[in-house]
């Protein structure tokens, strides 16, 4: 297949490799014109350092040639940058499946990716991929697995056999609102998780987190039309296993160092990679409140990343809650 993929940060870049191990033309978009240059000397050292890129994925700046040349289109950019390049490949767009990789809600709207294509393109051809995914794992060919989630069920074999290969492994699934919201919310308990990393490492309150946290996933997800078993396969517990604990995870970082003393600007400031869980709790925060949804780790990692609540508080405030049923 002619495949177009939009943004070339650390996903986009090491899903080209996949894809161009499979066999596949790829054409990759950057805004950036280092980016360019450097991938057109086969790397990407700002977002894959020590990784080769095969000069034969085909980096450009002009955002037309990735979109008419291409029979399916990645979207490899932050959840808040979707309605732009939405709104910039609208005229260019000939209804070619969309497979999406970003896992976040955007702040304005709480809006989900797809729902936010939906608006935009009318789009009908819409594939999610998500799941614990490392890029810095995924472009060392290290074994992961992951989903692939629509609702036209041939569009996401589509995408399973286009993407398979021997160390990655595409399931399907027909459970968008899960497996959007499974990658989304992750990331906000990830910060947590990195809070406690940050604090002191402590393994039993990390594990509490972990599982508490796909409690109030779960909870928010029913709430929304998900299915309450999709939170338990890849694109839930999978990924929040994955963000919660791995070196790689930008998420966990920022957690980490906030539970550390630092403070969140000077963080987002020295990172040059995007951490989706700073922004989907903003949207989260309001929401749970109005829909009187109980999401108590989601609270408090707002409150700690937002209204400068000492991090060891809002631990205290976790467990002084009225004692409850575990279900
Ligand atoms: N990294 C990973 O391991 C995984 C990431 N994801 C998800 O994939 C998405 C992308 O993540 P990732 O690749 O890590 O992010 P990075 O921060 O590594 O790269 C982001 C890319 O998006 C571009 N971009 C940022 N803002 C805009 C904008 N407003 N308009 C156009 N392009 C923009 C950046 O361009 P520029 O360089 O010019 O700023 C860059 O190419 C996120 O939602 C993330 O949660 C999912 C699974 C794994
Ligand atoms: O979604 C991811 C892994 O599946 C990436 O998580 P981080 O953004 O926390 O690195």
């Amino acid at each position: 297949m002619n495949i177009g993929i939009i943004g070339s940060g650390s996903w986009g870049t090491s899903i080209s490799k996949v894809l161009l191990n499979n066999g596949h033309n790829i054409k990759i978009w950057t805004r950036d014109e280092h980016v360019f240059n450097s991938l057109k000397n086969g790397e990407n050292p700002y977002y894959l350092p020590g990784i080769s890129i095969p000069k034969s994925i085909i980096p450009t700046l002009k955002l037309e040639e990735v979109i008419s040349d291409s029979e399916l289109i990645v979207l490899a950019i932050p959840a808040q940058a979707i309605r732009s390049i939405a709104e910039q490949i609208k005229p260019l767009y000939s209804n070619q499946i969309i497979v999406n990789l970003a896992k976040g809600l955007e702040i304005s709207t709480q809006k989900r990716v797809s729902e936010i294509l939906d608006e935009v393109l009318k789009i009908n051809k819409y594939v999610v991929l998500s799941g614990p995914s490392h890029a810095e794992e995924v472009a060392r060919d290290i074994p992961t697995s992951i989903v692939a989630a629509s609702n036209n069920m041939e569009l996401a074999k589509i995408v399973q056999e286009n993407f398979s290969n021997v160390s990655f492994r595409v399931y399907t699934n027909n459970d968008i609102v899960g497996v959007e919201l499974g990658g989304a919310i992750k990331n906000v308990i990830a910060i947590s998780a990195g809070i406690i990393d940050g604090i002191g490492g402590w393994d039993n309150s990390k594990a509490a987190l972990i599982t508490r946290g796909l409690a109030e996933i779960t909870r928010y997800g029913i709430k929304k039309g998900a299915k309450k078993d999709t939170f338990s396969g890849l694109a839930g517990l999978g990924d929040l296993i994955v963000t919660c604990t791995s070196q790689h995870s930008r998420n966990r970082y920022v957690g980490e160092m906030i539970g550390r003393g630092k403070k969140l600007d000077e963080i987002i400031e020295n990172m040059n990679m995007v951490a989706e869980g700073v922004y989907t709790v903003k949207a989260l925060y309001e929401e749970i409140k109005d829909l009187n949804i109980e999401m108590p780790i989601t609270e408090k990692t707002y409150e700690v990343l937002y209204l400068n609540k000492d991090p060891r508080k809002a631990i205290h405030e976790l467990m002084m809650r009225e004692l409850k049923d575990e279900n």
